[in-house]
C-alpha cells in the first residue's frame, strides 16, 4: 500500500473527530503509526492536550441534551444507516485495518462484518430499552420503573479488534441515548478515524460520537477525572483496567471492563478429536493469537494426548505466515516487538521447565514481528504461560488424567474470561460447564463470539458484560418514581 494511494483513501483521516469537527493538536504535537508487518511509519495521529480532551466532554455533554431527547426509532435509523456505510465500505476499512494492525485482509473484512453486526445489533435493541410499574404500597400509589440513559460516556479500546471493539461500546451507548467520547490504541487509530467519518455520514448529530487521539494515560486522567462522563467502557490489559478502575472511584463513573484472559481449552477421552482440532485451531490462531478468548492452555486427558497432538501439529503445519496483504496468508506479524517477546519469553521459560518442542520454528525473534505458529507438549503449572496470556501463536498443551484435575488445572488463574471444552457425554458437558470460572465457555465450539451474547468475563477478567441486551443496560440506569394517590 503506498502512501500515495493510502491518501487516496476517503476514509484515511490523520485528525481528531470532536463535535463534527476535524481537529489537530492545539500545540501541534502527533503520535506516528507504523505498519506491523514492515515497521514503516505510514501516518500520524493527533496528541491532544488536556484543554482539548476537556472539550471534547463538554461537546459530548451538549450533544447528549439533544440526542438523548430524539426517539428510539429515530435513535435506531442511524445506527442503522452507520451499519449499512460500514458494510459499503468494507473493502476501505479492511485495508486501513491491515496496515495499522496487521491481521490477514480477509480477517479484516470479517471483522468489519463483525463490528457492523453490532450496530444493527443495538439499532434493533434501541426500541427496548423497557421501563416496569410495580403495585405500590398505599390505595391508589404505583410505582413506575424508568430505564434513562447514564449521559456521556467514555471508551478506551485495544489494537486487536480496531473496529469491534468500538461498535460493541458505540452501538450500546448510542442505542440507550448516551453520547461516547472513544480514545482507541494509539497503534491502529484509522479504523476508529474511518467508523468517525461514516457515522457523520448516517447523520449521527455531531458530538454523539467523537474519536479522540494522544497520550493515553493523559487522556485516561481527564476523562476518569471528569463529573460529567458518567461511565468509562475499556477493553484491554488487566493491569491498565484496575488502573483506570480506581481512577473513576473519584466521581464513582460507571465502569465496564473486558480484560485480559487465560483460556484452558480441555479435550477429554471422549472427545470428537477432529472437532476438537478445528475448535482448537479457530480458538488458538484467530487474530495471530491475539484475542482475549484465545485458548491460552491446553489440557488434554492423557489417553489421547498423542492422538490431539499429533492431530494439532498437521492443522498447524497448514497456516500460512506472512504479509496481511498476501492472498492466503493466514497468520500476520505481532502488533510490535514487546508482543513478540512476550511469546519467546514464555517459549522459552516452558522449555527450561520440562515442556516439549513438538512441531514450528522456535521463536527466536529473527523476523521482525513475525513469528511462526508453534507448538509445545509436557507444560505444567509451573510454567509462565500458565498464569499469564501469552498473546502469540504458541500453543501449549498439558496432559491429565481425572476430569477432576482438569477442572482444577482450568480453575487455577486470577483470569476468567472465556473456557473451552471437548466431550459426547452430556452429563460431563453439564459438570464441567457449571464447574469451570469464566464468564464464557465453548462447548464442542471454539468460535464463540456473538453479538447477541453477553460478552465479559469474571475474577481477573474484568466487569460487566458487553453485547447483548445486557450490555444495552450498562448504558442506562433505572429510576423508579412513586406516584401518589393524590
Ligand atoms: N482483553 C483484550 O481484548 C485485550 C487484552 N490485552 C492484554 O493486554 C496486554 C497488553 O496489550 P496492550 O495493547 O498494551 O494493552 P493496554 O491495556 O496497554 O492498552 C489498551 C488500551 O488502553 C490504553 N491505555 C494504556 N495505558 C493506559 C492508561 N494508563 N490510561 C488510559 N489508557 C491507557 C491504550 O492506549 C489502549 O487504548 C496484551 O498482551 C494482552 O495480554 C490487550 C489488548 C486487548
Ligand atoms: O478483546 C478481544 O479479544 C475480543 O473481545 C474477542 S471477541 O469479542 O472478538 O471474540
Amino acid at each position: 500500500m503506498s502512501l500515495s494511494r493510502l491518501s487516496s483513501l476517503r476514509l484515511f483521516r490523520q485528525q481528531c473527530h470532536v463535535g463534527g469537527t476535524w481537529v489537530d493538536a492545539e500545540d501541534g504535537s502527533t503520535i506516528e503509526v507504523d505498519n506491523p508487518a514492515s515497521g514503516e511509519v505510514f501516518g500520524r495521529i493527533p496528541s491532544l492536550t488536556a484543554a482539548q480532551v476537556e472539550a471534547a466532554i463538554d461537546t459530548a455533554q451538549s450533544a447528549f441534551i439533544d440526542w438523548r431527547a430524539r426517539t428510539a426509532q429515530q435513535r435506531a435509523d442511524m445506527l442503522l444507516r452507520w451499519h449499512d456505510l460500514v458494510l459499503a465500505n468494507r473493502e476501505d476499512i479492511a485495508i486501513l485495518m491491515t496496515l495499522e494492525q496487521g491481521k490477514p485482509l480477509a480477517e479484516a473484512q470479517g471483522e468489519v462484518d463483525y463490528a457492523a453486526s453490532f450496530l444493527r445489533w443495538f439499532a434493533e435493541e434501541a426500541r427496548r430499552v423497557y421501563g416496569e410499574t410495580i403495585p405500590g404500597a398505599k390505595p391508589g400509589q404505583q410505582i413506575v420503573v424508568l430505564r434513562q440513559p447514564v449521559g456521556v460516556t467514555s471508551a478506551i479500546t485495544p489494537w486487536n479488534f480496531p473496529a469491534a471493539m468500538i461498535t460493541r461500546k458505540a452501538g450500546a451507548a448510542l442505542a440507550a441515548g448516551c453520547s461516547m467520547i472513544v480514545k482507541p490504541a494509539e497503534a491502529t487509530p484509522y479504523t476508529a478515524l474511518a467508523l468517525a467519518v461514516l457515522a457523520e455520514e448516517a447523520g449521527l448529530p455531531p458530538g454523539v460520537f467523537n474519536v479522540i487521539t494522544g497520550e493515553a494515560k493523559l487522556i485516561g486522567q481527564v476523562l476518569t477525572a471528569s463529573p460529567v462522563v458518567r461511565k468509562l467502557s475499556f477493553t484491554g490489559s488487566t493491569a491498565v483496567g484496575r488502573q483506570l478502575m480506581a481512577q473513576c472511584a473519584e466521581h464513582i463513573q460507571k465502569v465496564s471492563l473486558e480484560l485480559g484472559g487465560n483460556a484452558p481449552f480441555i479435550v477429554f477421552e471422549d472427545a470428537d478429536l477432529d472437532r476438537a482440532v478445528e475448535g482448537a485451531m479457530a480458538s488458538k490462531f484467530r487474530n495471530t493469537g491475539q484475542t482475549c478468548v484465545c485458548a491460552n492452555r491446553f489440557l488434554v486427558q492423557r489417553s489421547v494426548h498423542e492422538a490431539f497432538v499429533d492431530k494439532l501439529a498437521a492443522a498447524m503445519a497448514k497456516l500460512r505466515l506472512g504479509n496481511g496483504f498476501e492472498p492466503g496468508v493466514t497468520q500476520a506479524p505481532l502488533i510490535n516487538q514487546a508482543a513478540v517477546r512476550k511469546v519467546q519469553q514464555h517459549y522459552r521459560d516452558a522449555l527450561d521447565k520440562g515442556a516439549r518442542h513438538v512441531s514450528g520454528a522456535v521463536p527466536d525473534g529473527g523476523q521482525g514481528n513475525f513469528v511462526e505458529p508453534v507448538l509445545i507438549t509436557e507444560v505444567n503449572p509451573s510454567m509462565q504461560l500458565c498464569h499469564e496470556e501469552t498473546f502469540g501463536p504458541l500453543a501449549a498443551v498439558m496432559p491429565f488424567d481425572t476430569e477432576q484435575q482438569a477442572i482444577e488445572l482450568a480453575n487455577a488463574t486470577p483470569y476468567g474470561l472465556a473456557a473451552y471444552f471437548y466431550s459426547r457425554d452430556v452429563h460431563r458437558c453439564w459438570r464441567v460447564a457449571e464447574a469451570l470460572e469464566a464468564g464464557i465457555v465453548g462447548v464442542n465450539e471454539g468460535a464463540i463470539s456473538n453479538p447477541a451474547a453477553p460478552f465479559g468475563g469474571v475474577k481477573a477478567s474484568g466487569l460487566g458484560r458487553e453485547g447483548s441486551r445486557h450490555g444495552l443496560e450498562e448504558y442506562t440506569e433505572l429510576k423508579y418514581l412513586c406516584m401518589g394517590a393524590g
